[in-house]
């Protein structure tokens, strides 16, 4: 009897009853194909880098920048971040998901913990912290060098200007720190 009522071809586990259901057929493969063509590439971007280097700002950029309808908030109104904040943009076919990691000293111990979604490609604005801290060069490097499995590509750093003048600082521009060991003979050469 269920052999008439089954349709030609399909085995007869198939379907309940061994009855096949068309639609349910049509709506996989209708879904298949709305999601290949619409879905967006999405990849998870962590920003580390030390605390006051601009990656809240550079979030928030990048959101009030690509994604049409985001609120732009005042950069002045930009604190400290404590935890961390999420931030989605879209640019093109691929969606980004930022982390961006507080980089205050006493959260610089969660870097090594946080554990991202799919961790696909990762981003970091870090500068050299040697160049930063004369006196404790040695911990946050190593918290970052824990990080350092997040990144894909060194082609995803993007240092900000504010960084690169921190890495690189100019002899007329900055004043050297009180607390930086004295010279060296090579230095002063
Ligand atoms: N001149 C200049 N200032 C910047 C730049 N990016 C950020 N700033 C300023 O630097 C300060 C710190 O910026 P944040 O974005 O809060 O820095 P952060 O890295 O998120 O700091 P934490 O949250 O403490 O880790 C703010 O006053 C920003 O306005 C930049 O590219 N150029
Ligand atoms: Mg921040």
């Amino acid at each position: 009897m269920w052999e008439k009522a089954r349709w030609p071809g399909l085995h007869p586990r198939e379907g309940r009853g061994g009855v096949r259901r068309p639609g349910g057929r049509m709506y996989t493969l209708l879904s298949g194909l709305y999601k290949y063509m619409f879905r967006k590439d999405e990849y998870c971007v962590l920003i580390l880098g030390l605390d006051n280097a601009g990656k809240t700002t550079f979030l928030e950029q990048s959101k009030t920048r690509f994604n049409k309808n985001y609120k732009a908030m005042s950069f002045s109104k930009i604190t400290t971040t404590v935890g961390l904040n999420i931030g989605t943009v879209d640019v093109g076919q691929a969606r980004l998901m930022f982390w961006d990691l507080g980089g205050q000293e006493e959260l610089q111990s969660l870097w090594d913990k946080v554990t991202m979604p799919s961790a696909t490609a990762s981003s970091t604005s870090s500068i050299p912290p040697t160049k930063r801290d004369w006196r404790s060069p040695s911990e946050p490097s190593r918290r970052w060098s824990r990080a350092k499995p997040w990144v894909a590509s060194p082609s995803l750093c993007w240092p900000t200007s504010r960084m690169l003048r921190l890495a690189c600082p100019s002899p007329t521009s900055r004043r050297r720190s009180a607390t930086a060991p004295p010279r060296s003979a090579d230095e002063t050469a």
